[in-house]
């Protein structure tokens, strides 16, 4: 005969029962919870708007060349991307001493998965309207910022390989573009950059600095140096020590003898000084790249 149940038994009966009933609707709820966070940082729209100016905080400024700098800028929220497709850039804008608006482009220097903050390098000319506003901005001040902007998007193995003049701070589109390519390993395209700058304290993110959010290209080159080459080209080389890169201007010559030839799958993007910009058009056409293998941001 079964012994009868005593009141004991059905009280810890129920009491185990209610327990992992609670436990099963904490962890219920636990992923619930998660699940819905994951959803809203999901659906959190990126900081970019390309209708509207929107300002954001300074939070860093660093000096890394007698004239340049590092600005770092805080997104409204600490989970928030930026939101710029590779190839694109911003717009920021200042109100002028004569009260009209002051609009320049740049090309962020940090990865579009960096959430919370965005870096730039910009290169401060004594006359420049813009660069002027920028020496003047202090930790805390705000700039106006609206994008993406711009007319090349970058796609994975769009070409084979790309061909990149830059001169001074023209460097910062073409670097947001080959760490797009070397940081993605299903794209196979190689890189060949001619950089061209008045002295060797003038090259950018050449070596890391001590405030940074990506691999720059030395360490670059030493990572891939089967994708990605890059030659450097001064107006005055250094006097005290041994200059391993060219020297002068960037030529049609060391186009046509760092580049693959035109009609190779290539096409060749370029940035920096005006001057430098249509000197290195002419290059390009006397050497026979047609018109949609040339770039110009
Ligand atoms: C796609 C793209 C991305 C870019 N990204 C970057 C970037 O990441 N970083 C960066 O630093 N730049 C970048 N630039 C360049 C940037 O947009 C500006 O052109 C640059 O900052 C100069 O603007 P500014 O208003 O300071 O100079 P401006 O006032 O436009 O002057 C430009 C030049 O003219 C000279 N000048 C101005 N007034 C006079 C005068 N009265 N007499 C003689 N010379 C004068 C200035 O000294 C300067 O050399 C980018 C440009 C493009 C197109």
């Amino acid at each position: 005969m079964d012994s009868p149940v005593s009141a004991q038994e059905v009280v810890q009966a129920a009491f185990f029962a209610a327990y992992w009933h609670i436990l099963l609707a904490l962890a219920l709820i636990v992923t619930l919870v998660q699940a819905l966070l994951w959803a809203r940082r999901k659906s959190r729209k990126p900081f970019l708007n390309p209708e509207q100016f929107q300002p954001l905080p300074c939070v860093e400024k660093t000096y890394i060349t007698h004239n340049t700098v590092r600005l770092r800028f805080a997104l409204p929220r600490p989970d928030q991307r930026l939101g710029l497709p590779t190839g694109q850039h911003i717009s920021f804008s200042v109100k002028g001493e004569d009260g009209k608006d002051i609009i320049r482009s740049y090309t962020p220097v940090s990865d579009d998965d960096l959430l919370g903050a965005v870096d730039f390098v910009i290169k401060i000319y004594p006359q420049g309207k813009m660069s002027q506003a920028i020496a003047k901005l202090q930790v805390g001040d705000t700039m106006l910022m609206r994008g993406p902007k711009g007319r090349f998007t970058y796609q994975p193995n769009m070409v084979q390989h790309f061909g990149m003049l830059a001169g001074g701070t023209g460097i910062t589109p073409m670097y947001q573009v080959l760490c797009a390519i070397l940081k993605n390993p299903k794209d196979k395209t190689k890189v060949s950059l001619l950089y061209g700058n008045l002295t060797e304290d003038d090259i950018l993110l050449r070596k890391a600095s001590s405030r940074r959010s990506a691999q720059e290209l030395d360490e670059l080159v030493a990572m891939h140096g089967d994708r990605l080459t890059v030659h450097h080209v001064l107006n005055t080389p250094p006097i005290d020590k041994e200059w391993h890169g060219g020297q002068g201007f960037i030529t049609k010559d060391m186009i046509q003898a760092k580049f693959p030839p035109p009609g190779s799958n290539c096409m060749v993007l370029r940035c920096g000084p005006t001057p430098m910009c249509v000197a290195m058009r002419q290059h390009l056409d006397e050497l026979g790249y047609p018109e949609a293998a040339q770039f110009q941001f």
